[in-house]
């Protein structure tokens, strides 16, 4: 960074002249509850959320820009913790908080803008060809198995709810997709089946899932959970047929020729995934 927060705007170095920018907006009972979360856990997602977008692009996240609404009477102490949350999740990847705005709101609202610097072309969701595999790094299922917990009221087992809570992105290794020849790239937020559709209809290929192959959690509706669950922030990629994948990754199918969707065991999977304005 080059000027950090404190002046009208941030100065990030962007090499090559590019500055890769995202946003995602937070909003409390709708992406996290203050009684399921503690604050310091909700500035750690709201950066992995941001983050992940950044990198599954190919690049290295630099800055995020927070605009954040707190009912008055927030503890302060409560917003330190978040911000806390924000700044070490940031570290993992070497970027830092650059500036933001803060206001009086009915909910706590996160409004994230990420930035990030790419050395070299951009990894889009256009470049699958058939022929690549897909594969994934990182948890599926597990957030989805937190927050299916938590809506019972229950509080374990510890590790699934903690990854509703706190995503782990893996960022290390998808920041080595590229130099692995992925030729496409996503982060996982909601739902693989659904995501990898936006790869299928934005490279126009069909895309087949091996059911047995794809990393589940531990619970006994484990596949479904895998297949619909957003919030890990898991990556998925194609990279050419072949092509040795860089560490955490496994195959988990293939793209071939036919019509844009995704075919789980040879059968289009038919609902599931996030969606914000589906009714109750
Ligand atoms: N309200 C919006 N206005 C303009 N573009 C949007 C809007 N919402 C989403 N997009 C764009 O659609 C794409 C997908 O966004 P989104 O569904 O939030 O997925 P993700 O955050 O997982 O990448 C992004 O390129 C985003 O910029
Ligand atoms: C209280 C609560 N209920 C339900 C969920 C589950 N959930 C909320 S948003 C979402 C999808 C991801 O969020 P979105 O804003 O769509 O992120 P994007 O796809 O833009 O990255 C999921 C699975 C949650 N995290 N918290
Ligand atoms: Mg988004
Ligand atoms: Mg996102
Ligand atoms: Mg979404």
């Amino acid at each position: 960074m080059e000027l950090g927060p404190g002046d009208d705007a941030a100065i990030v170095r962007a090499p090559g002249g590019r500055v890769v920018a995202t946003t995602d907006l937070l909003v409390e009972g709708r992406h996290f509850r203050r009684d399921w979360s503690p604050p310091y856990d909700i500035g750690r997602k709201a950066a992995a959320q941001n983050l992940a977008d950044v990198v599954a692009m190919g690049a290295r996240p630099t800055a995020l820009l927070i605009g954040f609404g707190a009912p008055p009477g927030t503890a302060v102490d409560w917003v330190d913790a978040l911000c806390d949350g924000l700044r070490d999740e940031c570290a993992q990847v070497e970027a830092g908080v650059a500036g933001g705005d803060i206001v009086r709101a009915e909910a706590v609202v996160l409004a994230v803008t990420a930035l990030g610097a790419l050395d070299g072309p951009a990894i889009t969701r256009s470049g699958a060809r058939p022929g690549d595999v897909v594969a994934v790094a990182g948890r599926l299922g597990h957030a989805e198995a937190g927050v299916e917990l938590l809506s019972a009221g229950l509080r374990e087992p510890a590790d699934l709810i903690d990854a509703h809570r706190r995503p782990r992105p893996p960022y290390a290794t998808a920041l080595r997709a590229r130099e692995f020849g992925a030729t496409a790239m996503l982060d996982v937020s909601d739902g693989l089946v659904q995501d990898l559709g936006h790869i299928a209809e934005s490279a126009g290929v069909r895309i087949e899932i091996d059911g047995a192959a794809v990393p589940v959690p531990p619970v006994p509706d484990g596949l479904r959970l895998a297949l619909t669950g957003g919030e890990d922030h898991a990556f998925a990629a194609t990279f050419p047929e072949g092509a040795e994948l860089p560490a955490e990754w496994r195959t988990i199918g293939r793209v071939v020729d036919g019509p844009a969707e995704v075919l789980v065991d040879g059968r289009p999977y038919r609902g599931g995934g996030w969606d914000h304005f589906r009714l109750p």
